[in-house]
């Protein structure tokens, strides 16, 4: 049977160390501030922006939520980062996305302060992480790091595929594997015999887009499989493609009329050895490490 990694266990565990860490900065005068800016109404991230700023106000942070409008400018934008990165009490500025087409996201990012940057997706950040410097890395891939370790999976010498080249998740992913000394192969839709490389990974990071992507045939027996995707599916068809005669899916399907599914066929995790499941995996995590990453933006911006 595959060892599930508890990405709430997990979570729960870093979190910890950041409470504890948010109190030694307590003690030294010092509130890690993080402003989550969410523009209009996307309904997927209502969940996700009320768990970071809800989780960074239990642990002690400064927290502000900060809502423009669904009609917001660039400029408008330009002008709000601008504040933000001139403020002393934030540490971390967090823009959610998807924005609305009007405004232009890249030149947006771009625009936040990199020391601020706790989601790592500055280039500077990007940068900095390739070239080996002191650097905030994207959360999501941070916290694959995160289970690996704290899960006593070796990463050191490992074969290490990561399906998906994504700049906020498989690359980054893919350097931080590298100088944790894995072997890192990044595979993506032109990739030749796509299931040939993927067996051999010895941990295998599916971070692709697509719904139970990944397939039995496709991971090496007693492998760690990473599952990045959280996919929505609402239709009694794809449902029966993933979980038919799973009655705990069934069930919260029943319920809800939709259910997610990673970028991993639930299938394969039979053939793993151990992996994280979705939801409960790695989404998780990533909201544990964009506080991680406040506190570290507050210490490193503070000289501390
Ligand atoms: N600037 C920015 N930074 C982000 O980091 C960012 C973003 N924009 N836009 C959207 C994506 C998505 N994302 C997730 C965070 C937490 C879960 C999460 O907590 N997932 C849980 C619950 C899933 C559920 O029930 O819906 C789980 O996987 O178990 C998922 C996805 C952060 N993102
Ligand atoms: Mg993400």
């Amino acid at each position: 049977m595959p060892k599930v990694l508890d990405g709430a266990t997990i979570a729960a565990e870093i979190k910890q160390d950041v409470a504890e860490e948010v109190k030694a900065l307590a003690a030294r005068g010092v509130k890690p501030g993080l402003a989550v800016v969410q523009v209009g109404h996307v309904p997927a991230s209502e969940i996700y922006v009320r768990n970071k700023v809800q989780t960074s106000k239990e642990l002690g942070f400064l927290s502000e939520h900060i809502t423009p409008a669904e009609t917001v400018t660039t400029e408008e934008m330009l002008a709000l980062i601008a504040t933000l990165n001139a403020r002393e009490d934030i540490d971390g500025i967090l823009v959610q996305l998807p924005l609305p087409k009007q405004v232009d996201a890249k030149v947006l990012l771009d625009a936040i302060a990199p020391e601020k940057d706790v989601d790592g997706f500055h280039p500077v950040n990007a940068g900095r992480l390739q070239a080996g410097r002191q650097a905030l890395a994207p959360c999501t891939p941070a916290g694959v790091i995160e289970i690996l370790k704290r899960s006593g999976i070796p990463i050191s010498g490992a074969n290490a595929v990561v399906v998906g080249r994504s700049d906020i998740v498989g690359k980054p992913a893919a350097m931080l594997l590298l100088h944790e000394n894995a072997t890192v192969t990044i595979c993506h839709s032109k990739t030749r015999d796509l299931g040939a490389v993927t067996r051999q990974a010895d941990i295998l990071v599916a971070a692709i887009g697509r719904p139970g992507f990944i397939t039995p045939d496709m991971v090496k027996p007693g492998a760690t499989i990473i599952d990045v995707g959280i996919n929505r599916i609402d239709t009694r068809e794809e449902f029966d493609k993933f979980f038919k005669g799973n009655d705990k899916r069934e069930a919260a399907f029943a319920k809800r009329g939709s259910v997610l599914v990673g970028d991993v066929h639930p299938a394969a995790f039979e053939v793993s050895g151990a992996y994280t499941p979705v939801p409960g995996g790695v989404g998780l995590l990533t909201i544990a490490m964009l506080m991680a990453n406040t506190v570290r933006a507050a210490k490193i911006r503070r000289g501390m």
